[in-house]
């Protein structure tokens, strides 16, 4: 049996209205005991709401009868006036008639439980509520529409239909067994191999919308990596000196450029030093370098190549900085850029730069099937094991059955098909409250 739950669903403090939303068999009673009654179904109705004569507020009251609701139990939502003292009371209120208050995530939970949505789609919601970006909330609206987890059954639907013909094989033995195995499901293991590559093969789009588009600037000890940083962000998050070896740990600041997440990472100039914490930045600084999408190699004029040219990777981009007092040399193989912080010339044009190589690695007319890591996880062990049982098929079909039954796992974890409380709570611990 289920508890009944409440949640301010709304973000807390002053506001013009607050939702506290209920969901579980006693909501029905909850709403008697507040004096709201039955309102019709989904109806917004307006009731004076009290408890035990203390009067509480006039709220809009949505009642929805399971399993026709978000959750699909019984749930009502209380639209209160927004101010504390009220969502005080409803809430001391709604714990004396004993409905409890939820979990992070609870409501969701429950709507993926009872089966209202799949595992994909209750990520989508939690990624949703987090969106600051226009591609983020559209990759998420696509997700929770369910693309991603027609994708993933698709993937499925191919593998079960080659488990059908290799169990087949396995229960009828006195075939010719490789010899049919081979021509059946042979070309269906192929063509699912090349669709799971392809999928993997994304350039972790799905992911760069989602968390952000690694841009880091590396350069020389006083390149202006950082006033470059502070310039981007529009703000002063980093130290600028004229001593060289000013910045040591990494800077992230968060922007939107182009309306794609950004993460801009400032980090130390890289030389050799034996000073240990400066070691330390500089080592730092060549990780974040590894790891990103893009980096921006800041030259100052006079600047040497020096160790930046073993960081650069193809596609990179070279700031000519501290362009009013001259141009630094550009380097052979890299598009450059003259910029200068200090008089803000260049400026939109790096932006314009950024955002259209942004749309170049981003911009996608197909849904991403990898929207996080643990559906890059569970997709390459689908695919591995859907290799694996390519090269079994030739021996016999009972390897090739457990590496496609292993697959099937594999894939049905992303949205949820079999048992997988571990992955639940995972899944959930990060929701908001009232979600
Ligand atoms: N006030 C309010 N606004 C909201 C929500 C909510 O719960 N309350 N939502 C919460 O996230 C989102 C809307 N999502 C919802 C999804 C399904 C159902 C629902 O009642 N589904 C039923 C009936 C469907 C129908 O009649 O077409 C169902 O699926 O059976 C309600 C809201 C955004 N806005
Ligand atoms: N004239 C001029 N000076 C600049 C410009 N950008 C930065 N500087 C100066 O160059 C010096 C170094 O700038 P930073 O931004 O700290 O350089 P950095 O690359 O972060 O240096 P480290 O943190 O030591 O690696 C400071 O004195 C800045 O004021 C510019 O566009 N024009
Ligand atoms: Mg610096």
């Amino acid at each position: 049996m289920m508890d009944t739950i409440f949640a301010l669903a709304t973000p807390p403090g002053r506001g013009a209205i607050a939702v506290i939303r209920m969901s579980g068999p006693d909501t029905n009673r909850a709403l008697d005991a507040l004096g709201a009654g039955r309102p019709t179904p989904r109806l917004a109705t307006l009731k004076a709401l009290s408890h035990q004569g203390d009067r509480i507020d006039q709220a809009l009251v949505l009642r929805f009868v399971g399993p026709q609701s978000y959750t699909g139990e019984d749930s009502a939502e209380l639209h209160l006036h927004g101010g504390r003292a009220i969502v005080e009371a409803a809430t001391a209120a709604l714990i004396a008639i004993g409905i409890r208050p939820a979990e992070p995530g609870e409501f969701t939970r429950r709507a993926f439980q009872n089966g209202r949505m799949d595992l994909a789609q209750a990520e989508a919601v939690a990624d949703l509520i987090d969106a600051e970006t226009q591609a983020q909330a559209h990759q998420a609206l696509g997700q929770l529409a369910g693309a991603l987890s027609a994708t993933y059954a698709g993937f499925r639907r191919d593998l079960l239909q080659a488990l059908a013909l290799v169990e087949a094989e396995i229960d009828f033995p006195d075939e010719d067994v490789p010899d049919h195995l081979a021509s059946n499901a042979g070309p269906i293991l192929d063509r699912l191999l090349g669709d799971l590559d392809r999928a993997l093969a994304d350039g972790q789009r799905g992911e760069r919308v989602r968390d952000g588009y690694r841009i880091v600037l590396i350069g020389e000890t006083n390149a202006g990596k950082s006033s470059l940083f502070n310039a981007l962000v529009e703000r002063e998050a980093a130290i600028v000196t004229p001593v060289a070896g000013t910045t040591r740990d990494v800077l992230d600041a968060q922007l939107v450029i182009g309306g794609y997440a950004v993460t801009l990472s400032d980090t130390a100039g890289l030389r050799p030093t034996d000073d240990p914490v400066e070691a330390e930045g500089v080592r730092r600084a060549q990780v974040r370098a590894a790891e990103a999408e893009l980096r921006l190699w800041v030259r100052a004029p006079g600047d040497p190549e020096g160790a930046a040219a073993d960081h650069a990777q193809p596609g990179d981009l070279v700031i000519l900085s501290k362009a009013d007092r001259g141009l630094a040399a550009s380097v052979e193989g890299f598009e450059s850029l003259a910029v200068s912080p200090l008089t803000g010339q260049g400026l939109s044009q790096l932006h314009d730069w950024i955002a259209a190589r942004l749309a170049r690695d981003l911009a996608g007319s197909d849904f991403p099937a990898v929207t996080r890591e643990r559906h890059r996880r569970r997709l390459s062990e689908a695919r591995d094991a859907v290799a694996a049982a390519r090269s079994a098929l030739s021996v016999g079909p009972e390897m090739a059955g457990d590496d496609l039954r292993r697959a099937a796992q594999a894939l049905a974890r992303v949205t949820g098909a079999i048992d997988v409380e571990d992955v639940l709570g995972e899944v959930f611990s990060t929701f908001c409250i009232g979600k």
